[in-house]
């Protein structure tokens, strides 16, 4: 085993990777180890800095390729960089499958931090799936981006193939298959509730430009920036070649909420509890929907008799839960966030089980709930298992639902207003008035 000096690294520039000479191959499998490299790029000289990492077929070891053909050799190779290996020994990349190239904007944040672990892991796309990570950060975060990708390299996970970084979303978004836009200003004390969605809005307007400049034509978008639903709306209506379908609002975090407050209530275990919707925006309107949920298989409410706690203990237990969560650690959630998006992922890339549904913020547009036209807006969903889902079309709306989900759609209706020179729609017109658009825990 040849070594580098780790004790004195060449450079602190970015870990970046590159796409082309690192190709799957069955040959080329460096078990437990990332071909990132540490290289002098200046991060003013582009918003992302590429070099590739390929494999000398003589002696096996890891050569570095940069962007203008030169190649490093060994000798100036970077810690893992520079082991040999026994190629042979490497049978498990024969059956995996192609890489998958997934963006990450808020990189440098806190839920990106646990998130970006589970990615690399295969804990979402599967032990058999490799991944590219495409970081996506600003310049105020770059220096914590290059340590976040210092933090995957050291974790020498297999199936991460790829790490690159950058600030243009129009390079870092280039031909991804995933974008988990999670990059946003969390909300504040005493902040306006319009003015985050101005400032925010802003960004999810251009990336949707970006994603329909450079993503794949079929990319997957989950948006997590709050408020999640207007971004997602503003992201896809900025988007206009990438089917509206594939836009997503994360509000698998207040399922996974209203099934533990259940599970909770019913003394179960949480996985007992299932058909959970979210109605709705991402906020305090959200209707957790415990008419359709079940309870080892029975409806919610002849297993919890106490209708009075279902209709006001429960639902406002959901809908408040983030502003909690704030009060009690001093900032919004952020692992249950990234596990909740990991859950939001895995409903879409394997088969809802037989009955069951899952809740995720989706286009309006032909929905058979009478909810109004080009919103974004949290539905039962059910998938095969290949990306894409349907909405569920039978689930049951009585009196108290209807009321409460009027509530919620009045109230994105009102957001979307407050964006409509972001999403096409003319002058923006904000008047949030007396629908309470207060994100969860706001007062
Ligand atoms: N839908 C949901 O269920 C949930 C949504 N959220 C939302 O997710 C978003 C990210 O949360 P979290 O990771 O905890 O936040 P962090 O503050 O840890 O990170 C947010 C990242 O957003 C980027 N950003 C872009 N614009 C701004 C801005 N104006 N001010 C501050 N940061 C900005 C920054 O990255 P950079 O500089 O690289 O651009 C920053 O690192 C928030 O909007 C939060 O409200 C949180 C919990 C649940
Ligand atoms: O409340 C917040 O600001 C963060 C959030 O969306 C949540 O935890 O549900």
């Amino acid at each position: 085993m040849a070594m580098s000096d780790l004790s004195t690294p060449k450079t602190t520039s970015p870990l970046l990777r590159s796409s082309s000479q690192l190709r799957l191959s069955s040959k080329l499998h460096l078990s437990n180890q990332f071909r990132h490299l540490l290289l002098p790029t200046p991060l003013h000289t582009s918003s992302i800095s590429k070099i590739s990492c390929s494999v000398s077929q003589n002696n096996q070891a890891p050569v570095a390729v940069q962007d203008n053909g030169s190649v490093k050799t060994k000798k100036e190779c970077y810690g893992v960089f520079c082991l040999t290996y026994d190629l042979k020994a490497e049978e498990e990349t024969k059956s995996w499958k192609k890489m998958i190239s997934i963006a990450v904007s808020g990189a440098a944040g806190m839920i990106s931090n646990h998130l970006l672990f589970k990615l690399a892991s295969g804990a979402v796309f599967g032990p058999d799936q490799p991944i590219a990570l495409k970081l996506l950060g600003s310049e105020r975060s770059i220096q914590a981006l290059e340590g976040v990708a210092m933090e995957l390299e050291d974790s020498l996970f297999p199936l991460l193939r790829e790490v690159d970084i950058g600030t243009d979303p129009y390079e870092v978004f280039q031909d991804v298959e995933w974008a988990l836009l999670i990059g946003a200003k969390p909300r504040g004390p005493g902040m306006e509730r319009a003015a985050l969605l101005d400032i925010n809005g802003q960004i999810f307007a251009e990336q949707g430009k970006a994603l329909n400049a450079v993503a794949s034509p079929n990319v997957k978008v989950l948006v997590v920036g709050n408020p999640c639903n207007t971004n997602a709306l503003i992201c896809l209506k900025n988007a206009p070649n990438i089917p509206a379908k594939n836009f997503h609002a994360l509000t698998r975090l207040d399922e996974n909420r209203a099934k533990c407050q259940l599970a909770l209530k019913a003394g179960v275990f949480y996985d007992k509890v299932s058909n959970m919707t979210i109605w709705g925006n991402h906020s305090t309107t959200q209707v957790p929907d415990f008419l359709n949920a079940r309870i080892n298989g029975r409806p919610v409410k002849e297993v919890i008799t106490d209708h009075k706690w279902l209709e006001e203990g429960f639902t406002e237990s959901v809908q408040k839960r983030g502003g909690l969560l704030i009060q009690k650690w001093g900032r919004s959630s952020a692992a249950s966030t990234a596990v909740s998006i990991v859950d939001a992922i895995k409903s879409l890339v394997t088969p809802t089980p037989e009955g069951d549904w899952f809740s995720t913020g989706v286009y309006t547009n032909g929905n058979p709930y009478g909810i109004a036209e080009d919103l974004v807006f949290s539905m039962p969903c059910r998938s095969n298992g290949d990306g894409d889902y349907e909405l569920v079309k039978d689930v049951e709306i009585d009196d108290y639902l209807r009321k409460r989900i009027a509530k919620s759609e009045a109230e994105l209706l009102a957001e979307k207003k407050c964006v409509a020179h972001l999403t096409g729609d003319g002058i923006a017109f904000c008047d949030l008035g007396p629908v309470d658009t207060m994100l969860p825990g706001e007062v």
